[in-house]
């Protein structure tokens, strides 16, 4: 897996990284959810240099121009519920992008673990296709694993690319062999710790509760 953290260079992105964290900025679920969709178009247009492009040509009032445009058949699958705004983000730079949802939720053991139950699935065909799977928080790593899991009965992807807002180096690290060899990992930044309960450390909280609510 190629793994690109986006915050190894400076841009404007740190604003957007800096006030989905902020306790007090992030009371704002609007400028929440707009921040995650504003970091999702940065990250599908450095994953977009990553795509195949082939020469056509464009009509304008005065003449023909030859330009480079991506030809690939492309899906965009994304996790319930805090995938949503990142998903959007994404939907803006491609617009004719195949989508697929699919559930995913912890559910909590007696020992305080807990497994990954995926529920709902929606998908088009994804094979020979380009598969960009979202979720703003990689924190185990295992939703994206069953997620992914699932996504299999769909089809194989001719290749992969996870997009991601914060991920823990546990999670980084757990999913690199869960996806083909050929698979990138677009995420803006990565954090040292996870805590008992699975929290990314310092990471931003609930991505899901802070974007749509608290859910019983
Ligand atoms: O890497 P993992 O340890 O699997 O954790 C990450 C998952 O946790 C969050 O979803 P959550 O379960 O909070 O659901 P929600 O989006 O409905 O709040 C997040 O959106 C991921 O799907
Ligand atoms: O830190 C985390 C971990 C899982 N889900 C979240 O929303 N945040
Ligand atoms: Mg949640």
């Amino acid at each position: 897996m190629k793994i690109h953290i986006l915050d190894k260079t400076n841009s404007v992105l740190n604003n957007f990284i800096a006030e989905l964290r902020n306790i007090e900025i992030q009371k704002d679920a609007m400028r929440f959810r707009r921040n995650i969709e504003r970091v999702g178009e940065i990250l599908s247009y450095e994953m977009s240099k990553h795509l195949s492009y082939s020469r056509e040509e464009v009509e304008t009032p005065l003449g023909i121009k030859e330009v480079l445009l991506p030809h690939d058949e492309l899906v965009l699958g994304s996790i319930l519920r805090a995938g949503l705004p990142l998903h959007l983000g994404v939907l803006n730079y491609f617009d004719r992008i195949e989508n697929a949802f699919i559930s995913a939720y912890r559910s909590h053991k007696s020992d305080g673990d807990f497994d990954i139950v995926v529920e709902y699935l929606a998908a088009p065909s994804l094979e020979n296709k380009i598969l960009i799977l979202v979720d703003p928080m990689l924190a185990t790593g295992k939703s994206l694993e069953s997620v992914y899991e699932a996504l299999k009965s769909h089809g194989v992807p001719k290749e992969v690319h996870l997009i991601s807002v914060i991920g823990s180096k546990f999670g980084v690290d757990y999913i690199k062999d869960k996806f083909p060899e050929n698979t990138n990992l677009w995420i803006a930044t990565v954090d040292e710790d996870l805590n008992n309960r699975g929290y990314i450390v310092p990471g931003l909280g609930d991505a899901g509760d802070l974007a749509f609510g608290i859910k019983l």
